[in-house]
């Protein structure tokens, strides 16, 4: 029986989040011939996103406006999914591991009765053929819930724990199945060739009644333009920066590069820069191609946020730093003269 999915899309300043299309992939990955994949999208004014969702390989796009939903709130959120979730009983729910996914997606699974895997940055499918006895919803009607099971052809999800020092592969036993997607692991999903388009559906959220809070404003205290968790090159600063001015060079390279400045908690507390920025266990988990790490020792915390980097380099003068055992390329010097030096090659090699 052919089952639907549904992303739950993310967007920032009106800017549809990559890590929604690559949650769109996983969710592509994992469907079968005759799955649906539907996509949801809450805000205000999205006549332009959900045109833009909708060249992409999808069934529906749900666009569901409302002023409670300018800004992420999880009661309103759930509110306004909930007659979707509905309407869809989807066998599989798709988000990103974002600040936003990491709230919504355990409250959905609740909803739906569903099991989660988190954090999921690869999916493998082993072979075999799967069983036929699949259904959606994730409950026979007998009120049993639907064990799923297939037979060598199980997906695997791929998700690493233990702050990156163990990997586990797991897989569900039932649906409805929830799955957040780590950014910048899976590649996006592209729009469709064919230029088709799919149907967007417009709704307006029901009111929630008695909602408890209401999210009037945000303010932001990084003004970056690239989205740290998300930037395919991140450049940052550690304790060894030595002041808020020590940052400056790492801004200028990011901003020449693309790409986004991070930091460590060392220089987060010591008030060189805003916790937004800290790269770690307790702060931000990024996974760039490139990770140029300045002045930062290598602390065990630090690595929980970056070892998934594709290529890191170290620049620390104490050649014993602990950042330089994980580094694909090392530099022993000063950062206050190795950055500028690496800008300036940069800037002419672009030129
Ligand atoms: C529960 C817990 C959670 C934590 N979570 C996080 C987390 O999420 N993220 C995180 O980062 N940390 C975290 N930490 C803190 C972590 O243990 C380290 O204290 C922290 O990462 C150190 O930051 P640092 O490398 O910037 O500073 P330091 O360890 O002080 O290293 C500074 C480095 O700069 C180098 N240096 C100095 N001057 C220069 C220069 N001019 N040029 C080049 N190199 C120079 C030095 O050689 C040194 O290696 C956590 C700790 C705990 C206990």
């Amino acid at each position: 029986m052919s089952k639907t999915y549904l992303i739950v899309t993310e967007q920032r300043d009106g800017k549809l989040r990559r890590v929604s299309l690559e949650a769109l992939r996983a969710a592509l990955d994992c469907a079968e011939a005759g799955d649906e994949i539907h996509a949801a999208l809450l805000g205000e004014g999205l006549d332009g996103l959900a045109a833009e969702l909708a060249g992409y390989p999808l069934a529906q796009v749900h666009a569901i406006e409302g002023e409670e939903l300018r800004h992420y709130n999880p009661e309103a959120y759930i509110g306004a999914l909930a007659p979707l979730l509905e309407a869809l009983r989807p066998a599989g729910l798709f988000l990103g591991h974002t600040a936003l996914g990491r709230d919504l997606a355990p409250a959905l699974a609740a909803r739906l009765s569903a099991g989660q895997i988190s954090d999921v940055t690869a999916i493998e499918r082993d072979g075999g053929e799967r069983d036929g006895g699949e259904r959606d919803g994730g409950e026979r009607d007998d009120g049993e819930r639907d064990d799923g099971e297939r037979h060598g052809g199980q997906i695997v999800f791929v998700r690493p724990l233990y702050a990156g020092k163990a990997i586990e592969r797991k897989v569900f036993t039932a649906f409805p199945q929830v799955v957040t997607v780590r950014a910048n692991n899976l590649p996006a999903a592209e729009p469709r060739r064919d230029g088709g388009t799919a149907i967007v559906a417009k709704r307006a959220a029901a009111p929630v009644a008695d909602l408890r809070t209401v999210v009037r404003e945000v303010v932001r205290r990084t003004a970056g333009k690239i989205d740290l968790t998300e930037a395919r090159i991140v450049i940052a600063g550690g304790r060894g920066v030595k002041s808020a001015e020590g940052f400056r060079p790492l801004e200028e390279l990011a901003g020449l590069l693309g790409g986004a400045v991070g930091a460590s908690r060392g220089a987060c507390d010591a008030g060189y820069c805003d916790y937004g920025l800290q790269i770690g266990q307790t702060g931000k988990v990024v996974t760039p191609e490139i990770y140029i790490a300045c002045g930062i020792s290598g602390a065990i915390q630090h690595l929980a946020g970056m070892s998934g980097s594709r290529v890191i380099v170290a620049i620390n003068k104490d050649p014993e730093a602990p950042i330089f055992s994980i580094a694909d390329f090392g530099i022993v010097g000063d950062l206050f003269e190795v950055v500028p030096l690496l800008t300036q090659a940069f800037r002419q090699a672009l030129a």
